[in-house]
């Protein structure tokens, strides 16, 4: 994962001091682009180890359209705790936006699969996660703005577009903000997923996976664990088998994913800015 490397090089290079809602500080860029053609392997970071689990059960609860974390913890993922109410809920966060946007009964991800077989051609498939509004007040709590109906976080990866040529379907992401050691290994692993499961549902390839971010940045905190990171060799990525039988987006479970050699250096530890 060169291009993971290449980021953050980028950013510990030339980052701008800058402050942030949870008054941890970053070093943080405007702008920065990566490029992953998934027939080279699946875009797993090899320098710390990743865990699947989390990742797959994330994408699986966005996909079923369920914003509450009770789903995630009973499969022993954690990782979105911090930010839900004492029910577990999140508020109308990605899985709400993507099957029913703004509470009106549009389903962005059915209606995209559809025009991904019936027009691939178009340049009008598009999820957006993004509502303006059900935007959180930032001056309440997490679960004050659950309360009034609003997300406890605006989403981060906040829309994608999908591209057809030579039979091959790729995605692009536009991620308005990205935390660099915690979010983003997790954010490519899932879109990278995401795109393979589309294409096998909708009868294509799997191509490339873009991914475009606005604010990509460092905390201050993991500076030192992104160095170690830096210091290590990168291995040759894993592969990931997806069951070939499953052909409705929605089927999709834990098991009919098979990730294979994956051999990572160690697991690097790191706080989550809340
Ligand atoms: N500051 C911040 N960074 C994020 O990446 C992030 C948020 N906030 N808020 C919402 C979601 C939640 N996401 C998270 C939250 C925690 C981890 C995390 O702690 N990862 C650890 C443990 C992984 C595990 O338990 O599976 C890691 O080492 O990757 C990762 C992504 C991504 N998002
Ligand atoms: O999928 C995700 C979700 C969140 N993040 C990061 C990006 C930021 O560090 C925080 C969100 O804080 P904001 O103040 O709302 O930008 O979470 C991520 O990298 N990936």
């Amino acid at each position: 994962m060169k291009q993971y490397h290449d980021l953050v090089k980028h950013v510990l290079e030339n980052g701008n001091e800058k402050g942030d809602r949870t008054g941890t500080g970053t070093k943080s860029v405007f702008g920065y682009q990566m490029r992953f053609d998934l027939s080279e392997g699946f875009p797993m970071v090899t320098t710390k180890k990743l865990h699947l689990k989390s990742i797959v059960y994330e994408l699986l609860w966005f996909i079923k359209g369920d914003t509450n974390v009770n789903y995630l913890q009973e499969n022993g993922v954690r990782i979105w705790n911090e930010w839900a109410d004492e029910n577990g809920d999140l508020g109308p966060v990605y899985g709400h936006q993507w099957r029913n946007w703004n509470s009106d009964e549009v389903d962005q991800l059915k209606e995209v699969i559809a025009t991904l077989k019936s027009n691939p051609n178009s340049r009008r498939m598009l999820v957006s996660a993004w509502n303006p509004s059900v935007l959180p007040d930032t001056s309440k709590s997490f679960s004050e703005n659950v309360a009034n109906g609003k997300a406890a976080l605006p989403p981060c990866h906040a829309f994608f577009q999908f591209y057809v040529s030579d039979g091959k379907l790729s995605c692009q992401l536009y991620q308005r903000s990205a935390d660099i050691f915690l979010g983003v290994p997790f954010n490519i692993a899932s879109y990278a997923l995401f795109t393979m499961m589309m294409a096998q549902v909708c009868g294509y390839e799997a191509g490339e996976f873009i991914h475009t971010f606005g604010d990509a940045h460092i905390y201050n905190n993991h500076v030192e664990q992104l160095e170690l990171q830096l210091s290590r060799d990168i291995r040759p990525l894993p592969k990931m088998k997806l069951n070939s039988a499953i052909t409705n987006i929605e089927d999709f479970t834990f098991d009919d994913f098979e990730l294979q050699d994956y051999n990572p250096h160690p697991h690097i530890k790191g706080k989550v800015a809340v």
